[in-house]
């Protein structure tokens, strides 16, 4: 270790560094250097490898065993230093996030920290740490990890919903086969959710819900969840339910006539229709079955674009916020839906953006 210190040192780059240093200085930058160094002795323990599991696009460092640990084994050789509560320097800062990590941090002095084997770990399994329970959003609501994918939970959770409620699922059947016949358009189904608005606090066009979908080839699902409702008399079964929103590729709308915009529209409609009958907490049972035949009579005269106005409150799957607060987030405020069936937004100006 000392040699290859020594041999560091001697490189010019190094030297000009480090010739304005105080000795004190100096003798913390080797130090730190050799937490780094660390990661590279035989009986580290771990070695730093990638994974492409937290990013499509990019590929991200993570840590993996090299031996077998035992609950409570203390992974000396990976240490970081704290500079704040989460932010570390050192190897450490290599770990990715697991909602049930195998690892935790355990101090040692005063701002340095190790690694610790909080269950038995195999060799060439990744070492992960828990980082808090809202670092990926709100309730880890972007989490990729393992268990989040193993329980259906963070990032994976509609894919869950979706595998364990059949109205769900047969649903999003007939809307998948669609995609899927559409040639040119991405054949791996991707469920997005409001989620994805919240994430867009700087993109100001993504204002509007038709427009977001048309425009980004992705399937938008809106999921009313039924614990949000807890304190409202008993909702349908359709409380439950998902709405997916299957854009068609870009291409295509370039040569869409007036006909297949209005089919779309129509399919959106009927879509948010759905979720605004369940959603409306304030409703009766026996208002709601007036509200259905209403629907009915108004689906009947070709009227079924009028959509109920008022109350009803939609909320993001990913996160469970209401839609009303992610975009106030992003800075417009729901309207009503209009007369059209129109969902109006109102921009920070108060001007109105209309779909
Ligand atoms: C301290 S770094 C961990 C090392 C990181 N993979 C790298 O290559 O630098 C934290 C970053 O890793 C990614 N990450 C770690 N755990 C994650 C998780 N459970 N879900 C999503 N992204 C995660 C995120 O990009 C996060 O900002």
């Amino acid at each position: 270790m000392m040699n290859a210190i020594h041999e560091i040192l001697r490189l010019d780059y190094f030297k000009h560094y480090l010739s304005c240093k105080s000795s004190i200085e100096v003798q913390e930058f080797i130090e730190h250097m050799k937490r780094y160094l660390n990661m590279y002795m035989p009986n580290a323990g771990y070695e730093i490898s990638d994974t492409k599991r937290y990013s499509e696009k990019k590929v991200e460092a993570c840590l993996i065993a090299t031996k077998d640990w035992q609950r409570g084994d203390e992974i000396s050789l990976l240490s970081g230093i704290i500079l704040s509560p989460t932010l570390f320097l050192g190897p450490a800062r290599f770990a990715n996030h697991d909602c049930d990590s195998n690892c935790r941090f355990i101090t040692q002095g005063q701002n340095t920290i190790v690694f610790q084997a909080r269950k038995e770990i195999k060799c060439g399994e990744e070492l992960t740490v828990f980082y808090g329970h809202h670092y990926f959003g709100e309730n880890n609501c972007k989490c990729k990890c393992v268990s989040c994918e193993k329980n259906g939970l963070g990032y994976f959770t509609v894919a869950h919903e979706v595998q364990t409620n059949p109205n769900i699922q047969q649903r999003r059947r007939s809307k998948r086969t669609m995609i899927e016949e559409d040639e040119g358009y991405r054949k791996r189904p991707r469920v997005m959710s409001i989620d994805f608005i919240c994430n867009d606090v700087n993109n100001n066009e993504h204002h509007n819900l038709l427009d977001l979908f048309k425009k980004k080839e992705q399937e938008l699902t809106i999921v009313v969840n039924p614990d949000l409702y807890q304190s409202s008399p008993p909702l349908s079964t359709k409380a439950d339910s998902a709405v997916g929103l299957s854009p068609k590729a870009d291409k295509k709308l370039e040569d869409e006539d007036e006909d297949e915009e209005d089919d779309l529209l129509d399919q959106f409609l009927d879509d948010i229709s759905d979720l605004s009958s369940i959603a409306s907490d304030l409703t009766t049972e026996t208002e709601k079955e007036d509200e259905q035949d209403q629907n009915k009579r108004e689906k009947k005269n070709g009227n079924h674009r009028k959509m109920k106005k008022g109350n009803e409150r939609l909320d993001c799957v990913a996160c469970n916020r209401p839609l009303q607060n992610i975009l106030k987030q992003i800075g417009v405020q729901r309207d009503v839906l209009d007369a059209k069936g129109i969902l109006r937004f109102l921009n920070k100006n108060g001007r109105r953006e209309e779909g």
